[in-house]
């Protein structure tokens, strides 16, 4: 099939090269994408991003690029059960009139980067698409205790031509340095960056050409029933149109069970009516920041929390946070987990 856009057939377009970053959970992949976007790099960026619950905060707090050049893709992985997703949408790139002179993807904390990068290399996209690096963002301050409790780590590392050792503000140069050996003794091939809240600058980032094929397994990846993170993983989440009250917010999200690795979101607060705030909480670091005025948009709460498969209770997580709400009434929005709030049907309580 040959596409045509501006009187050019899509055959005969230069191939978009294409940057997927992985990264386990809240590793800091959107804070590496916000601070290459914010750059005055005069490239047009396409960004798909890809959340593994129903919603999709990722695709809310980027910025510094135009919305429609975000495509969200979320309530599932998109290395399986959403990787006709990622195909089509990428198909739809190319089709744009302007089409975009560089593609990142943002994976989900817990998904495979080979798997994504198999499906670029399928027949529809091989033509048009160009891998230029699989590029692994590290919690510099969390990824001993992660390696230990979680082996997508080490595989999204494994599978990485350029590892960014991030968050180095928190940890000693010692342990940054012997964060970097450890890498190294991974992927001895890799680039390694280190860098404090995602500053790598987009020369290093894009363009690099470093994508190395020879990862890439033979056979195509397996298929989702046998994808080990499908049986770990749940998010759940809550919404509510009533502002939370921030101290008691606060002292939730320092309290959230040990077993939930990550949470994140956009709330309205009775102390800031006018303003969006920021949740992020990985691991035991918990933050509340003011953001961007509501201005047209009517204030809300979306919370998402992501953690291991049945180990966190969530009525006691929903009462947990219905307590934190300003108002008198408590009008919850969000009594039950809801069929898309499971990332995967068969992870229904
Ligand atoms: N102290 C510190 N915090 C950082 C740094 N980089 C990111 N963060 C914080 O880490 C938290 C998670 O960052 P994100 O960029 O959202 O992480 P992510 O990998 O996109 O998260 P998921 O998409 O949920 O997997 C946020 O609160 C960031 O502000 C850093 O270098 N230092």
């Amino acid at each position: 099939m040959t596409r045509c856009f501006e009187g050019v057939s899509m055959s005969e377009a230069p191939a978009i090269p294409m940057t997927i970053l992985t990264g386990f959970l809240g590793a800091g992949k959107t804070t590496v994408l916000n601070r290459l976007l914010r750059e005055a790099h005069g490239r047009k960026i396409a960004v798909l991003v890809n959340d593994f619950g129903a919603i999709n905060i990722d695709a809310q707090l980027v910025v510094g690029i135009e919305r429609n050049d975000i495509v969200n893709l979320a309530n599932g992985c998109i290395c399986c059960t959403i990787r006709e997703d990622l195909l089509t949408a990428t198909l739809a790139l190319l089709d744009r009139a302007e089409r975009p002179d560089a593609i990142i993807v943002e994976a989900s904390g817990i998904s495979d980067p080979l798997a994504i990068a198999w499906t670029f290399r399928s027949p529809a996209l091989r033509p048009h698409i160009t891998l230029d690096a699989i590029v692994a963002v590290v919690d510099a301050e969390r990824i001993y205790e992660q390696r230990e409790q979680v082996m997508q780590v080490v595989d999204q590392i494994a599978a990485a031509d350029m590892v960014v050792i991030n968050k180095i503000d928190l940890v000693p140069p010692l342990h940054i340095h012997a964060v970097m050996t450890w890498i190294q003794s991974i992927v001895p091939r890799a680039r390694i960056v280190a860098a404090e809240y995602g500053d790598v600058p987009v020369q290093v980032l894009l363009g690099s050409g470093i994508y190395r094929i020879a990862l890439l397994p033979n056979q195509e990846v397996p298929e989702p029933h046998t994808h080990h993170h499908d049986h770990e993983w749940q998010t759940w989440h809550y919404q509510t149109t009533q502002p939370f009250h921030l101290r008691r917010l606060q002292h939730a999200l320092h309290h959230l069970p040990p077993s939930i690795f990550r949470a994140k979101g956009i709330v309205a607060l009775a102390e800031a009516p006018d303003r969006q705030a920021i949740v992020q909480v990985v691991g035991n670091r918990a933050s509340v920041q003011l953001s961007t005025p509501w201005g047209l948009t009517s204030p809300y709460s979306q919370l998402v929390v992501i953690g291991q498969r049945k180990r966190f209770d969530v009525v006691a997580l929903r009462q947990q946070f219905h307590a934190c709400l300003a108002s008198g009434d408590h009008e919850l929005c969000d009594q039950r987990p809801s069929a898309n709030a499971w990332s995967h049907p068969d992870q229904a309580p």
